[in-house]
């Protein structure tokens, strides 16, 4: 059920009758409850057009619009906002189909295939915290489309080709006369560095390095075979980072900078054929008028070095060109910091410049702010090094475990290990998926753990709340047959609520913004609060269909945060 997309649909319907069919349908959601829950604001704009007074034109529409069975009251408000209050019976009869709907009445959308690169770590290194913030804003993004019915495509553009390998295979080759390669690579981190002090302080190092490329890019076989050691060890090392996130990334999404490679030499011909780069002191470059500086200087786009070196831009030129021609993707997403916004807006300029995108195909990149520590600074380990993030989240279940084991429980050893193990990490994800992706985010243990505010530890305990709710009850939710009924405005409030999660995804997939989700399952959780504060279930003396109607509501509410946390990457459990 969308209750927008229908108040749209029959406000429509309503000023066709007027004589106004082209008009725009402006419906927003109240801002109090006194207002209804929505508002139809066309009125105004429409009284201008037709000469007359808002409020006239606002009870004309009160009188056509075919709402009788939705609202229970329609109203004209100040210079001529019509409010609509749901009627409590619409609302009762539209929760009871959510809740026997395996979707919960959410429908699909019309199907179209989406590409989304994310996660995409520089194999060179270990994977660090911005890779976190990808890997898990990803994945909730993806979950959400394909809960939409759309054919999505997971890329993982893996950083996993160029000069810097010419130094790591350099060292990589002298380690493996005595140790084996997994010894050699059990810290991605140390081995850089080791490769680079060598880099820049042995004799001859540099050159062997330089040979290395060489050596790579032309195929040798032997180069390749260490090339694909390390290529294999690293993505282990990614593995079980994915692993413990519980993200849904597999080897076969794995398509990255080197898989182009073969391609590099045919993108860069085909702009030159078309004219869209040119030579400029030996490199090959387009010029983006868009993009010009105050001077009016058009931005430089470099796609070939003056030494025949390709680049990142070169690598997702032929990525765009792979994936709109040969995957046919309607919308590529691409998860970054948004430190590449510049590159990835020029990138699209010279792709549709190129005919590598169709005006019906979009480029989205949806960029993210940094994570800081809490010295406002970008997050680092107390000796400035970069976190690990293995590490990391093994801290975060051994905190979680450590609080979880404080509070009075009653759960075994096996159940605490389960319990800390998804209130850890889904901790670790919920903090950062809460937050508008936008911004810088601050991260912090305390808050990210808390039981109360808007985190993961907060949903799940809801979530387990309405189990024990049931549990006591002796009741199964799938026992339950009966009429809801609402009478008090909490329930009609829950309602309301439960019946607004199909716009609530809607907003997720057009943009890529969990954090919408993530604020409607805090107010879902905050609702059930109130709700059973102040609408007892279990009580002597409540009526049979009364409680069975506020039992299906609260099952209603386990179904909706469970369907929510899922999408978000987020587990639920019975007890906690
Ligand atoms: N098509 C792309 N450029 N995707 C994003 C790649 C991200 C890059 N490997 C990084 O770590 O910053």
């Amino acid at each position: 059920m969308n209750i927008h997309a229908l108040l749209v649909s029959r406000f429509s319907e309503a000023l066709d009758k007027l004589g106004a069919e082209n008009a725009p349908v402006p419906v927003a959601r109240s801002s109090r409850p006194e207002f209804g829950e929505y508002q139809f604001n066309g009125a105004m704009a429409l009284a201008k057009q037709l000469r007359q007074k808002p409020r006239d034109i606002a009870e004309k529409i009160v009188e056509l619009v075919n709402l009788d069975a939705v609202a229970s009251k329609l109203e004209v408000a100040g210079p001529g906002f019509i409010n609509v209050h749901l009627s409590d019976a619409w609302l009762a009869n539209q929760c009871e189909q959510a809740l026997n709907d395996p979707r919960m009445g959410v429908a699909k959308d019309a199907e179209q295939t989406i590409v989304v690169d994310y996660s995409s770590p520089n194999l060179a290194k270990e994977m660090h915290v911005g890779h976190l913030r990808t890997t898990i804003i990803g994945d909730a993004v993806v979950k959400v489309l394909e809960f939409l019915g759309h054919k999505v495509i997971r890329q993982n553009h893996m950083g996993d080709w160029g000069t810097q390998f010419g130094m790591l295979l350099a060292h990589l080759s002298d380690k493996l006369e005595n140790q084996m390669a997994e010894t050699a690579l059990s810290d991605l981190e140390d081995f850089y560095r080791e490769a680079k002090v060598r880099f820049d302080e042995e004799e001859g190092f540099a050159d062997r390095a330089r040979e290395y490329v060489v050596r790579l890019q032309s195929g040798d076989e032997q180069c390749l075979k260490l090339w694909d050691q390390f290529i294999d060890i690293s993505i282990k090392h990614s593995e079980e980072v994915y692993d413990k996130l519980n993200v849904s990334l597999t080897r076969e999404d794995i398509m990255g900078e080197s898989a182009y490679n073969d391609d590099l030499a045919n993108v860069v011909a085909d702009l030159k054929e078309k004219g869209i780069v040119v030579e400029d002191q030996g490199a090959q470059v387009a010029f983006l008028s868009e993009l010009a500086d105050k001077e009016g200087k058009p931005a430089v786009y470099i796609v070939q070095k003056s030494g025949g070196g390709y680049l990142y831009s070169t690598t997702d030129l032929a990525a765009i060109r792979y994936r709109c021609g040969k995957l046919h993707a309607d919308r590529t997403l691409i998860l970054t910091d948004a430190r590449q916004a510049l590159h990835f807006k020029q990138t699209e300029i010279v792709a549709r410049r190129a005919g590598f995108i169709s005006d019906e195909q979009t480029y989205e990149h949806c960029p993210f702010g940094m994570m800081l520590g809490s010295d406002g600074k970008p997050f680092k380990t107390r000796t400035g090094g970069t976190v690990k993030l293995v590490e990391l989240l093994d801290e975060a279940v051994e905190r979680a475990g450590k609080l979880i084991s404080e509070r009075d429980t009653d759960l075994s050893e096996a159940e605490l290990k389960e319990v800390a193990d998804k209130v850890g990490i889904g901790a670790v994800k919920y903090a950062d998926l809460s937050k508008n992706r936008t911004t810088d985010y601050v991260f912090n243990w305390d808050t990210m753990l808390s039981f109360e505010g808007n985190t993961a530890p907060y949903l799940q305990y809801a979530y387990t709340r309405v189990q024990s709710i049931f549990r006591k009850s002796g009741i199964s939710p799938k026992d339950l047959t009966g009429a809801m009924r609402f009478t008090e405005k909490q329930e009609h409030a829950l309602a309301v609520l439960l019946l607004q999660f199909e716009e609530v995804v809607g907003v997720v997939s057009r943009e890529a913004t969990p954090h919408v989700l993530c604020t409607y399952l805090y107010d879902v959780a905050s609702a059930f609060m109130s709700f059973y504060e102040a609408c007892p279930i279990l009580k002597d003396g409540i009526e049979e269909d009364v409680r069975d109607s506020r039992l299906e509501l609260a099952a209603l509410v386990a179904k909706t945060l469970e369907q929510g946390l899922s999408l978000l990457g987020i587990e639920t459990l019975e007890k906690m």
